[in-house]
């Protein structure tokens, strides 16, 4: 059997006795795109931050590129490749886009951000920066703030900085939702560019969307897996129909 990027087996977690994933089986091979929809509250994102570390599970175990990782953490997990982007935008609005890329780049959380960094440094930071923009096409935009840029362009700018971390997984939450006809095509073929050395694992609530991506896909539904299989097999199976038809 070929390595698996990512191995996750019997994975629960309860939030005060409820449970929000219910003994998740996902296997993603290495340079795979897999794709998890889902309704709402269908458990993807709380599955993504299990994998993340986020999170501890409740029950089962997650493996990332053969190692066992369940009791790892978070940033243990960053150093071994997994970086991700959230539903929600996190950037830092009135900053430029070339600040948040050196935010990512360093590793830093406002918070731990050291002002006194040496110059030096910083300077190699931002042109590094710079080049991460160019590769989503952002490059013109270096020093504008991100709250005068676009939707779409926050968007390529989340990727830009999560690939800036050269990971090995690439977590995508959602990086279509939202969007414009335009900027989906823009984020989608950002996305394709993305090299087969980087394995991605997208959630994505609108099927229509997101097919066309996929090497195989994880239907959820309350918590729970009710189809994985490839593009045609999960498009013919009932299941499907009816978490879709249901919602
Ligand atoms: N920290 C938490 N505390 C309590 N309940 C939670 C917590 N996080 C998630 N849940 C619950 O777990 C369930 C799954 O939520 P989750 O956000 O993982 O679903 P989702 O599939 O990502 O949905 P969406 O598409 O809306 O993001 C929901 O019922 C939610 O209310």
């Amino acid at each position: 059997m070929s390595e698996l990027a990512l191995d996750v087996d019997g994975l629960g977690k309860n939030f005060g006795g409820l449970p929000a994933v219910r003994d998740v089986v996902l296997k993603v091979e290495l340079g795979e795109r897999h794709l998890l929809l889902g309704p709402n509250g269908a458990g993807k994102t709380t599955l993504f931050n299990l994998i993340a570390g986020d999170i501890r599970p409740s029950t089962g175990s997650i493996r990332l590129f053969g190692r066992d990782v369940t009791r790892m953490r978070t940033d243990q997990r960053t150093h071994m490749g997994v970086a991700r982007t959230y539903q929600i935008i996190t950037l830092f609005a009135e900053s430029t886009l070339t600040h948040n890329v050196v935010m990512s780049l360093t590793g830093l959380s406002r918070c731990r951000f050291d002002p006194f960094t040496s110059l030096d440094r910083r300077t190699g930071f931002r042109e590094r920066a710079r080049e991460v923009l160019a590769t989503v096409g952002l490059e013109h935009l270096a020093d504008r703030k991100v709250s005068e840029t676009s939707y779409g362009e926050r968007r390529r700018l989340e990727i830009a900085m999560a690939m800036a971390q050269e990971p090995s997984l690439l977590l995508l939450d959602e990086p279509l939702a939202g969007l414009s006809a335009d900027e989906r095509g823009e984020v989608q073929r950002l996305l394709e560019s993305i090299p087969r050395s980087v394995t991605i694992v997208m959630i994505e609530h609108d099927m229509d969307v997101a097919l066309a991506f996929a090497d195989r896909i994880t239907v959820m539904q309350r918590g729970a897996v009710v189809v994985e299989g490839n593009r045609a097999e999960v498009v013919a199976d009932p299941k499907t129909k009816e978490v879709y038809l249901g919602h």
